[in-house]
């Protein structure tokens, strides 16, 4: 049984035998119970909140249009119930013959289950029109950082990447704790409040994770960020890949530019071994058997680069570059043992996030039109006019989400 599925167990359960579900006419008033993906207890859901109706979209007024993904359109929007601005993100439903894309459940589901000042919060689920219209209605972050690293007139401080490099550990330390793997970790998923809070976002790619290690495929996390056992076609893969992903950002926020741009995965292992030297058994033992080298080898290079590379790094840091970018995943540094790395203890400190600068907001200040503009998440409903309607069937999220896991259950 997934955890997905325990949960929606639980909200059937929670509905008591008696009730047919939820009343279209009655007042949300109910506290609900639902069982936390992550600690498998019970949590409380406030009234109103993410087990009462889903609001339709037309309660939100678009702002502007953030930014778009490969699963979906990310929008500026007002609560015009809390007057509150949020980020929609409408699950993108294009080629989905079958109801949401498991990018779309997996997102929710596990933002769901997440509750964490370095996770992005997931206020609540939204729905269009047609039922399977579908936004995530998120708190609203002022920066993400690969736009900023675009725009910024000077690179941040070591004291600087200090403090966002241990906001992003403490967000993993969370997430691998709880079972999760991101597996798409890169500076364009991380956000940044106006407060200097870091935000791991993007949780289309994630997934639970147990004993025994299931095959997962592995082609996921973004090339410059894909750690060499997913880019030898490992069948199982572990939070090690989020480790790597986060030396990846470690050296570009120290770097300026990013560590390993590679252009093809053959391209992104020829980088990686110009960087770190060619991997051999006697440091990873599952080396030589993985797939990938069943069909081809990897040129030879014997050194280690890095302190080239980082030439006024300290020796703490170029230990901490070096735990993150060990080959063998089993040896990889863990997100707590980062934590714990003399680097974030030695001058320059990291500083306060509250004192990192503020940054105009670029994302808002792009006018351009895309060639073809998606629909904009007000017009979803204007048409519906179903807010005014009480006796319309507003649909819970667990409905919802059971619905549509019918459909497509989670890997
Ligand atoms: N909560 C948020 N607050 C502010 N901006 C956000 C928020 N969520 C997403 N964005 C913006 O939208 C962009 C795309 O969002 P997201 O990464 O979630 O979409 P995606 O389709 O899953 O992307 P990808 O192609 O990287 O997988 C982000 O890079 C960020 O700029």
């Amino acid at each position: 049984m997934t955890k997905g599925k325990r949960t929606l167990d639980a909200v059937e359960e929670d509905r008591g035998p008696n009730e047919a579900g939820p009343d279209p006419s009655a007042p949300i008033t109910r506290r609900g119970v639902l069982t936390s993906f992550l600690t498998g207890k019970p949590m409380e859901i406030p009234e109103q909140d993410l087990l009462g109706r889903c609001r339709f979209v037309s309660e939100f007024e678009k702002l502007n249009r953030i930014g778009e993904g490969t699963y979906g359109i990310v929008y500026r929007a007002r609560d015009t119930k809390t007057d509150k601005v949020v980020a929609l993100k409408k699950v993108r439903m294009e080629h989905e013959k079958d109801g949401l894309p498991v990018s779309g459940l997996r997102e929710i589901s596990v933002l769901l289950g997440c509750r964490h000042e370095n996770i992005v919060h997931l206020k609540e689920v939204v729905v269009g029109r047609s039922l399977e219209s579908i936004f995530l209605a998120m708190e609203y972050c002022e920066q993400d950082l690969a736009s900023l690293l675009d725009n910024m007139q000077a690179p941040f401080s070591e004291s600087q990447v200090k403090c966002i490099m241990l906001q992003v550990l403490r967000g993993l330390r969370y997430l691998h704790r709880n079972f999760v793997v991101h597996r798409d970790l890169k500076v364009s998923n991380l956000l940044m409040t106006d407060k200097g809070c870091v935000k791991i976002a993007d949780f289309g790619l994630a997934r639970w994770f147990g004993l025994p290690l299931r095959p997962m495929t592995p082609r996921v996390v973004t090339l410059w960020y894909r750690a060499p056992e997913l880019l030898l076609q490992a069948r199982t893969q572990t939070t090690s890949v989020d480790m790597w992903a986060a030396g990846c950002i470690l050296g570009e926020l120290l770097g300026h530019r990013p560590l390993l741009p590679g252009r093809t995965e053959l391209g992104q292992l020829e980088l990686i071994v110009d960087l770190l030297g060619t991997p051999s058994d006697a440091i990873w033992p599952e080396f030589s058997s993985l797939p990938a080298l069943q069909s081809f080898t990897l040129k030879q290079q014997p050194y280690n680069n890095l302190k080239q590379r980082f030439p006024w790094l300290s020796a703490a840091g170029l230990r901490l570059l070096n735990f993150l970018f060990m080959y063998d995943p089993k040896k990889r540094a863990t997100a707590e043992e980062c934590l714990q790395s003399s680097y974030f203890k030695e001058a320059p400190l990291p500083c306060d996030p509250k004192l990192m600068p503020t940054f105009p907001q670029h994302r808002n200040l792009k006018t351009k039109a895309p060639a073809n503009p998606p629909p904009a998440p007000t017009q979803e409903t204007t048409t519906g006019n179903n807010t005014a309607d009480p006796s319309l069937h507003l649909p819970a999220i667990s409905d919802l989400l059971g619905s549509l896991v019918k459909k497509r259950r989670i890997e």
